[in-house]
């Protein structure tokens, strides 16, 4: 078993004790920082540096350097997965991610494999690989997946979207091949995860970013099975699920073997622990855009959060990925208030 120096993070995963209440950043490895921008120049594009290990492992470590967080995070992105499975996608400059190619039938589900990820995805393998090596214990490596559904959002939609329409569609018109796309999306980040926990990501996040736009009912059938596998398969490391804009599901991903469960800031703290128990850590939520308030407002936000969270069962977080335009020395007020308040 490895030994971690700071193993606060996993310690308020899994209900333990902490003496400081444990922080990191969705997004902190990116844009926000000037030394990501300089290696992401060198690489030339986003997928020219994801899939270059010493590169991805050098930006992974550089918020850890700047902002003194309780984790790394690996740099990669959640679209690799749909790739490994035989859908390549481009990200555009200023727009975002491309699939040339979608997913609209059964043959098309047919020609997809299920990946291998030592194979299909070694290139982050081995950038964990190094990220271990260079962290030597100081603190945990956070691994991380989309969720099935998110990213059945971007198969069959093709990019990103408001409303996910076409990908909606499908599971109206035709919700047995929605199933068989689902199922297999879930049996390759399953496998994904498993080799990233076997080269020693020590806590699990799995992003389930457009889980907003279902109903209850449609989360139900088409999210959660899937998470449930997931949840079910990493017996080893805990695991939390972020649900962006899944307020109506946090009772019935509180009955998950998840060990934490991420809000966004439109999630009230105090009615999602009355909705969640006491035996989940949730972690979040204050709001990307509170980062441009001054300083002090950064601070005083930070702490009325904390002040309903506490201090136990916690993991201090943003409520969705930090924006680009962000000052890094406002994140490092956001990182500092929350290791300032006492436990
Ligand atoms: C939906 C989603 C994606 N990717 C991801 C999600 C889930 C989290 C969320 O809801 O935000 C997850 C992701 N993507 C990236 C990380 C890196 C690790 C970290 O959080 O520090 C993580 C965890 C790098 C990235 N992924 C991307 C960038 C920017 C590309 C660049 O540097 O040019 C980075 C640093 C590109 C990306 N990737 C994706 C989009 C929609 C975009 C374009 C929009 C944008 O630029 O933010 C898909």
């Amino acid at each position: 078993m490895e030994v971690l120096q700071n193993d606060r993070l996993i310690r308020a995963a899994k209900g333990l004790p902490v003496d400081r209440i444990p922080v990191w950043v969705m997004r902190q490895a990116g844009r926000i920082l000037p030394e990501y921008r300089e290696v992401r120049a060198k690489a030339g594009s986003f997928i020219g540096l994801a899939t270059h290990p010493e590169w991805a492992a050098e930006v992974t470590i550089q918020p850890v350097d700047r902002f003194d967080v309780d984790a790394a995070i690996i740099f990669s992105d959640i679209l690799v997965v749909p790739e490994a499975m035989g859908l390549p996608y481009v990200m555009e400059e200023q727009k975002g991610p491309l699939f040339p190619q979608v997913i609209r039938s059964q043959q098309d589900v047919d020609a997809l494999k299920t990946a291998v990820p030592e194979e299909d995805l070694a290139y982050v393998l081995d950038a964990i690989k190094i990220v271990k090596r260079d962290l030597s214990g100081k603190i945990p490596l956070i691994g991380f997946a989309g969720a099935p559904f998110t990213i059945f959002c971007y198969m069959v939609e093709g990019k990103g979207s408001k409303t996910f329409s076409q990908a909606k569609k499908m599971l109206y018109a035709e919700p047995v091949l929605a199933h068989a796309l689902l199922q297999k999306i879930t049996d390759s980040t399953i496998a994904y995860l498993k080799a990233q926990v076997a080269v020693g990501a020590n806590l699990i996040q799995v992003f389930d970013s457009w889980a907003g736009i279902l109903s209850p009912a449609q989360y139900s059938a088409f999210s959660t099975p899937y998470l449930k596998q997931i949840c079910d398969a990493l017996t080893e490391v805990p695991v939390t699920l972020f649900a962006k804009g899944a307020f109506f599901a946090r009772e019935e991903m509180a009955q998950l073997n998840c060990a934490t469960i991420g809000l966004d800031w439109n999630m009230d703290i105090q009615e999602s622990r009355r909705l969640v128990g006491s035996n989940r850590t949730l972690q979040g939520n204050l709001d990307p855009c509170a980062l441009y308030g001054d300083f002090k407002t950064v601070e005083a936000e930070t702490k009325k959060m904390i002040d309903q969270f506490g201090t136990q069962r916690y993991i201090a977080n943003l409520g969705h990925g930090v924006y680009p335009d962000i000052h890094p020395d406002k994140v490092k007020c956001f990182v500092d208030t929350v290791h300032n308040y006492p436990v």
